[in-house]
């Protein structure tokens, strides 16, 4: 029987009432209104939901990245707003990696050097075998001198992927980490993250607008205009277009992913 301090314990992450205003007065924009959500230990969740619908938003949230306007983030059973700023990167440099739409590599810094970096900021020794393995599993074998400008944008984000996983952190969030990758890399590193899930037990919260990304995760839950907008267990890429496809999602066909239904009259 579970006692209350092991339900705890089994939420990697959790929100309560979070609320993100953006700027004041006449440009005040609410971002997130009131989101209540939790992430339990070893699961990959997707999250999906229209354009401004506030997934970039609840991530770094999430991470402790950003500070909520109202409400409470807890990781790993802290509220991070209990956190002074020392003890707030102590913990998203022990416990959390982030995966960065826009990469955030350091230019002057070869590719090996960029993906242990983390170690030697948390004064770990690295393990070689899980270095190479997350590297060969990203492809980037053959590339680890070279600089973050001498690879295509694909490269670079595998090597933010590779970065974010050595530390073999509690909590991984990615913000689209397979947007700007071809469709055989994209499920390599789909099946690297699941993996990290299901052999170290390592919690996955992966924003996507991909369908077929989000079948990989246990479980999507969806965000329209701040807020919950529903969920899906076990989610088939169909599955997920047509949820996305009732949010309205694809109404400016930004993000339609191939063969996705029209939104047109798919709304209810
Ligand atoms: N730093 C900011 N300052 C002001 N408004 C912001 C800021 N960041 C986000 N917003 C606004 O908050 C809302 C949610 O943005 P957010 O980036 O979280 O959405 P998203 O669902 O991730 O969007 P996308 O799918 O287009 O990346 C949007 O209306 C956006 O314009």
């Amino acid at each position: 029987m579970h006692t209350s301090g092991d339900l705890r314990h089994a939420e990697a992450v959790r929100l309560d009432a979070v609320s993100k205003t953006y700027g004041r007065g006449d440009s005040q924009v609410a971002a997130l209104r009131g989101l209540t959500m939790s992430f339990a230990d070893g699961t990959f969740t997707a999250v999906m939901g229209p354009s401004g619908s506030g997934k970039s938003t609840f991530l770094h949230c999430a991470a402790g990245l950003v500070q909520p306007t109202s409400g409470t983030v807890t990781v790993g059973g802290t509220d991070l707003a209990g956190l002074d700023d020392t003890q707030l990167t102590k913990l998203r440099r022990d416990r959390i990696g982030f995966i960065f739409q826009s990469f955030n590599l350091l230019p002057a810094l070869t590719v090996l050097q960029n993906i242990t970096l983390p170690l030697q900021l948390a004064g770990q020794r690295p393990d070689k075998t899980l270095i190479r393995t997350v590297v060969q599993r990203v492809g980037l074998g053959e590339r680890l001198g070279h600089l973050p400008s001498q690879l295509s944008g694909g490269q670079q984000q595998r090597v933010a992927i590779a970065r974010a996983l050595v530390t073999r952190p509690a909590v991984v969030f990615a913000d689209e980490p397979t947007g700007a990758l071809d469709t055989r890399t994209a499920a390599s590193v789909l099946g690297l993250l699941r993996e990290s899930v299901d052999t170290a037990r390592q919690t996955l919260v992966m924003v996507t607008h991909d369908p077929v990304a989000a079948s990989h995760a246990d479980r999507v839950v969806f965000l329209a205009d701040g807020a919950f907008a529903g969920e899906l267990h076990r989610p088939t890429p169909d599955a997920a277009a047509a949820r996305m496809t009732r949010l309205g999602a694809w109404e400016d066909d930004t993000h339609r992913p191939q063969g996705a239904p029209q939104a047109s009259g798919g709304r209810y």
